[in-house]
């Protein structure tokens, strides 16, 4: 019998690890289930109580977002945070203040490039919190996998009974973009692989007066239609000529900023570019903005493929010889002029959009496209006149307002003053134009002298307006020695 007990023995042993493990797998369900029940339950109780928004990129009210987070302090002091110099959305404000490691120059050019700015953004699927009239927003901001890339989405859960304080937060976050963007043109580049815009970029306004052109040349945006009430004329093409460096894209960027518009570029001569592309293009711009086609030419010196429908242009030589330089390139662009109508037909019909064409070369152009209700209004860019030096020179140099009582000689040189009365240096890009320099202080009167002897040193038609001022940049704090020595130069 013993023997028989001890025979049996490993048995038992082997069948109480069994129970053992049976227990610990009771054990663990029982303790995993229960997580999952209170996990569940947890959730439902959180769902029940949060309301949660979600923002896309692609919309407008990311931005709006973006922008009033940015200027909250609590978004500036994340305790995880990417550090960045692109910008987040179409609004380059979202970078320039709380957690900005760079803010006191803006724009400005270093040695003719744009210095980049680094700020801080928060980081990716990390929760922040942010106190909010009375709730505590909980906002995630994470990015979502699309056809053609990776696009941000904001979210923001806050527990409340009604949805009234989201409503709050994105009214008063639409206000204060909308605010900042007062001072700002967006601009938005069509995207000729998938067809759509993208935003490119945001710049300060800039004053029409920091535009000098011939006069007689600027009548034509004089008209009152311009300033009617919907402070847009009605279905009219404007095709800006003439030499490089002429003025012709700052004169839209301005009426932009005067009109309130944003500005949607389409340069013709991209990779990619087809009838079908330009139409989808045409058909997404919003009803209220300024489309700029840049580069008119350039999309009828490359693979325009003419197509019996058009009209035609007479066989200049010039045209002969741009129709053999076609054959040579192709890049994919299939552009048609006919396509090229039919867009501009449906743009112009549309009220409320401005259309603008710039090119180099008008005699590149098809008469088709000087058609009433296409490009009806045509302006004539020259290179700078004796006129726009003076003009130039006067906008680039700061100067005070001389009393009558002092006279010139007795003048006191100061610091530039911050006041902005000074209305000098509008030609200049960026808003802090006087900061840094020590541009000697000259009186109106002075400068106007100034002006006077730089114009007729420059000869009349022959440099563009861009060169003088890439002339006057390089002297920017000798206004004097500028023009003594620009004979040399
Ligand atoms: N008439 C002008 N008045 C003031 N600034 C000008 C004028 N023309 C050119 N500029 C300056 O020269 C630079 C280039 O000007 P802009 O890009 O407007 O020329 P553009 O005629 O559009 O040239 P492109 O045909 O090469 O596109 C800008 O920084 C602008 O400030």
């Amino acid at each position: 019998m013993e023997t028989f007990k001890n025979l049996l023995s490993p048995l038992g042993q082997t069948s109480s690890a069994v129970q053992d493990t049976l227990k610990l797998v009771v054990l663990g369900g029982t303790v995993e289930t229960a997580r999952r029940i209170s996990a569940s339950a947890w959730n439902g109780f959180i769902e029940s109580f949060f309301l949660t928004a979600h923002f896309s990129q692609e919309d407008y009210p990311y931005d709006w977002l973006m922008h009033w987070l940015s200027k909250q302090p609590a978004w500036g002091r994340s305790r995880e945070f990417d550090i960045t110099t692109r910008s987040v959305g179409r609004n380059t404000i979202t970078q320039t203040t709380a957690g900005d490691l760079e803010d006191e120059e803006d724009e400005s050019l270093v040695h003719g490039r744009r210095k980049r700015k680094v700020a801080f953004m928060p980081s990716m699927d990390t929760m922040h919190t942010i106190y909010y009239h009375g709730h505590w927003l909980r906002i995630t901001r994470s990015k979502r996998c699309q056809d053609y890339g990776y696009c941000s989405e904001l979210k923001i859960s806050v527990v409340a009974r009604s949805n009234d304080i989201l409503k709050k937060l994105v009214l008063e976050a639409k206000r204060e973009y909308e605010k900042d963007a007062e001072h700002r043109v967006h601009i938005f580049m069509a995207d000729t692989s998938y067809g759509c815009w993208r935003w490119n970029g945001a710049r300060q306004k800039r004053p029409m007066s920091s535009i000098v052109l011939e006069p007689g040349v600027k009548e034509f945006l004089q008209s009152e239609e311009w300033y009617a009430e919907r402070g847009i004329p009605f279905r009219r093409g404007y095709l800006l000529y003439g030499v490089p460096g002429s003025g012709k894209t700052s004169l839209i960027h301005s009426l932009a900023g005067e009109l309130g518009l944003d500005i949607y570029v389409v340069s013709l001569s991209s990779k990619g570019m087809s009838d079908n592309t330009l139409a989808n293009l045409m058909g997404n711009v919003p009803s209220r903005c300024i489309l700029l086609l840049e580069d008119l030419d350039a999309a009828f010196t490359r693979s325009v493929s003419r197509d019996s429908g058009s009209t035609g242009a007479p066989p200049t030589p010039a045209a002969t010889a741009t129709a053999s330089e076609t054959k040579e390139v192709n890049d994919g662009s299939t552009l048609s002029l006919s396509g090229l109508l039919n867009s501009l037909d449906g743009v112009a019909a549309a009220e409320g959009r401005l259309l603008f064409a710039t090119t180099n070369h008008i005699e590149r152009l098809d008469p088709a496209l000087s058609r009433p209700g296409r490009m009806d209004v045509w302006v004539n860019f020259k290179h700078a006149t004796k006129f726009q030096a003076e003009g130039i020179f006067k906008c680039f140099f700061p100067f005070k307002k001389s009393t009558p009582a002092t006279p010139l000689s007795q003048a006191p040189s100061l610091p530039p003053p911050a006041v902005p009365e000074d209305v000098s240096q509008t030609n200049l890009p960026g808003s802090k134009r006087q900061a840094a320099h020590a541009v000697p202080l000259l009186t109106e009167e002075e400068i106007s002298e100034l002006a006077k002897r730089f114009a007729d040193a420059i000869p009349e038609d022959e440099l563009s307006v861009a060169a003088l001022q890439g002339y006057l940049l390089k002297n920017k704090t000798r206004p004097t020695e500028c023009v003594d020595e620009v004979a040399k130069w």
